[in-house]
């Protein structure tokens, strides 16, 4: 025996041979968590076999699929390897890999195709492996596909097809595919029609729009389906139990780039196929007592929601839009009067720590029992009964903008984001406050989210780690009764009235962009869900050097190594 690895004979091998591959002879063997191989030669004076090459290896958890190869005479012959070598050897099956790429945290698939002497052992390669793989439970087998034509660049559907469904082919992943034909076609047929017991995961096709259609969907069929009333800001919602998987096809593609990494669509099919769960947060937003939509990345006040309003205008220049309405408001430099109340987050760290949620984030590991939560609430409302709002703050002032992001936000317009130390799944998001300022600053402020520089470091940005907010524009007319009474929830809508200008409350104000939809009101409550939805995710992972080898060690954890 040649020894592949310490490693390898610690652990029962399930299959071990000698193949060929390309024009060598190696010894392949397999285990529970690893498939490794080796090169080997016969030694010319002892006639022993010997290794002479380094192990190569592919984590279990990294492989996608093994499948017979249909081998034509030449094939796999190269120029080396003698014909006597590949007529020993007449089998063949290829096994596929994630490889990642040593650019910006893409993965591909790699294959490598082993060659044997019988048809026999070819096939119980193919089933070892296979098997091991049936044992990964967190594996989908069975998706529901929504692709929307028109996001983006409109090639949704072309992705879907060239990169998308030739992977989940190989992977022997069934797929039911919806082209939209209309907005809020996916989200409907996630209310009303589609049977959700058939399948493991619903993917996206699309950019955020398309994506917060499918978050939609599935939060309001889960509190359907459970009976819990969406309307009263302080329900316990139900965690819906589908995954997501996001093929990148928008504008934006923040969801994506922030839970993945990079925003390239054969990346994340890979992260479907093997299985990956990520858990984020969404925040609910309400006005008064009617629910309003849900979030999991920017609810922007002022400058991103005259972002939004203006680049809707536009729709037909596709993700340029952004770019011309960002000029814009950036010069037409409007601020806004309101006053702002949150419920900060105790011992979740802080917006301006380094503490970067990455793959594995200790932060976002622990979810509140139902018991915390309620012990939370039961508190926050003593407190609230108690003196008035104790534990919320409250800040009156001139904003330029307000953001609230529950998840970082990055995206290749902003690679660390605009809340670059926010937690996908702490239950918290950070809140931005960009008060009045000269159109220097702003510019600079800006500017600092493409650099490395600290956005945050300006005298008129405060930013805070909250669980919850309100907001309530500038009142017209004198402030009423339960806005001076210093209760922030009751003040936040107790206050609202018509603006006698237009008659209408919440013209002349700011508006809200909700994860790119404009919402109807600019007084709004707002409630971190945490870990309400999980996506085919692991978050971002750190950058790895590769170390030669065919795969270099993935950061698979060991909940991954191990089949369920
Ligand atoms: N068939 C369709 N026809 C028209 N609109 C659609 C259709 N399907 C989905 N939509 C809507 O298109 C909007 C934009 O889609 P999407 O998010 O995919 O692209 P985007 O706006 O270019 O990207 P991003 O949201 O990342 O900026 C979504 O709000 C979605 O509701
Ligand atoms: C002087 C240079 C200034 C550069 C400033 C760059 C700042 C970029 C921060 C981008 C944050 C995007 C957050 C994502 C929000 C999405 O839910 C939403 C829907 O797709 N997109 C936008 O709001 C689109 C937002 C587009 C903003 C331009
Ligand atoms: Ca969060």
């Amino acid at each position: 025996m040649t020894g592949l690895s310490e490693d390898m004979e610690k652990q029962a091998r399930l299959l071990s041979s000698q193949l060929v591959l390309g024009d060598r002879l190696v010894e392949v063997a397999a285990t529970r968590t690893v498939l490794a191989w080796k090169g080997i030669k016969k030694d010319k004076k002892s006639s022993e076999i010997i290794s002479f090459s380094k192990t190569e290896h592919v984590p279990l958890c990294d492989i996608i699929a093994a499948h017979k190869n249909h081998i034509n005479a030449e094939s796999g012959r190269s120029q080396k390897n003698p014909k006597r070598l590949h007529q020993m050897h007449p089998h063949a099956f290829t096994v596929s890999y994630v490889r990642r790429t040593r650019r910006r945290r893409r993965w591909r698939c790699g294959d490598v195709t082993f060659h044997c002497t019988n048809q026999g052992l070819c096939e119980q390669w193919i089933q070892v492996i296979n098997e091991q793989l049936s044992l990964f439970t967190n594996r989908p087998r069975s998706l529901l596909v929504y692709i929307n034509p028109y996001g983006g660049k409109r090639r949704g559907e072309r992705v879907y097809e060239q990169k998308v469904a030739p992977l989940l082919r190989r992977a022997c992943i069934s797929a039911d595919v919806i082209v939209t034909e209309r907005a809020n076609h996916a989200r409907d047929h996630l209310i009303s029609q589609a049977n959700l017991n058939e399948y493991d995961g619903v993917v996206c096709v699309g950019g955020d729009g398309m994506f917060s259609e499918i978050l939609h969907g599935l939060i309001i069929r889960t509190q359907t389906d459970h009976r819990v009333d969406r309307d009263r800001p302080d329900s316990e919602l139900v965690p819906c139990s589908l995954r997501v998987g996001i093929i990148p096809a928008g504008s934006t593609d923040c969801i994506c780039f922030s839970t993945v990494g990079a925003s390239d669509a054969v990346t994340s099919a890979l992260h479907i196929i093997v299985g990956d769960s990520q858990p984020m947060d969404v925040c609910s937003v309400h006005h008064r007592d009617r629910f309003l939509r849900y979030s999991v990345s920017l609810l922007g006040y002022g400058f991103y929601g005259d972002v939004l309003t203006d680049s809707e205008r536009n729709r037909r220049l596709g993700p340029a839009r952004y770019d011309l309405a960002g000029v814009k408001t950036f010069l037409s430099h409007k601020h806004y009067e309101g006053t702002i109340s949150f419920l900060p987050a105790e011992n979740k760290g802080t917006p301006r720590d380094k503490l970067r949620c990455r793959s594995g984030c200790g932060a976002c590991q622990h979810k509140s029992s139902l018991k915390d939560r309620k012990q939370r609430e039961m508190s926050e409302k003593t407190n609230l009964d108690k003196d008035g709002g104790h534990g919320w703050r409250v800040i009156h002032g001139k904003f330029i903008a307000i953001n609230a992001a529950s998840m970082s936000c990055a995206c290749p317009r902003s690679p660390k984001g605009l809340a670059p130390s926010a937690h996908l799944a702490d239950g918290t998001a950070d809140l931005i406050l960009v008060r009045r300022c000269s159109h220097l600053d702003f510019f600079r402020h800006l500017l600092r989210h493409t650099t490395k520089d600290d956005q945050f470091d300006h005298s008129f940005v405060e930013v805070h780690r909250v669980r919850k907010f309100c907001f309530q524009p500038r009142v017209c007319g004198p402030a009423s009764a339960d806005h001076r009474s210093g209760d922030p929830v009751t003040s936040c809508f107790g206050a609202t009235r018509p603006c006698p200008a237009t008659g209408n409350q919440g013209n002349g104000h700011g508006r809200w962009t909700c994860d790119g939809e404009i919402l109807p009101h600019a007084a709004i409550r707002v409630s971190v869900h945490g870990q309400l939805i999980r996506l085919f995710a692991r978050g971002i992972e750190e950058e790895q050097r590769q170390q030669g080898g065919r795969a270099p060690e993935g950061p698979c954890s060991p909940r991954d190594l191990e089949p369920s």
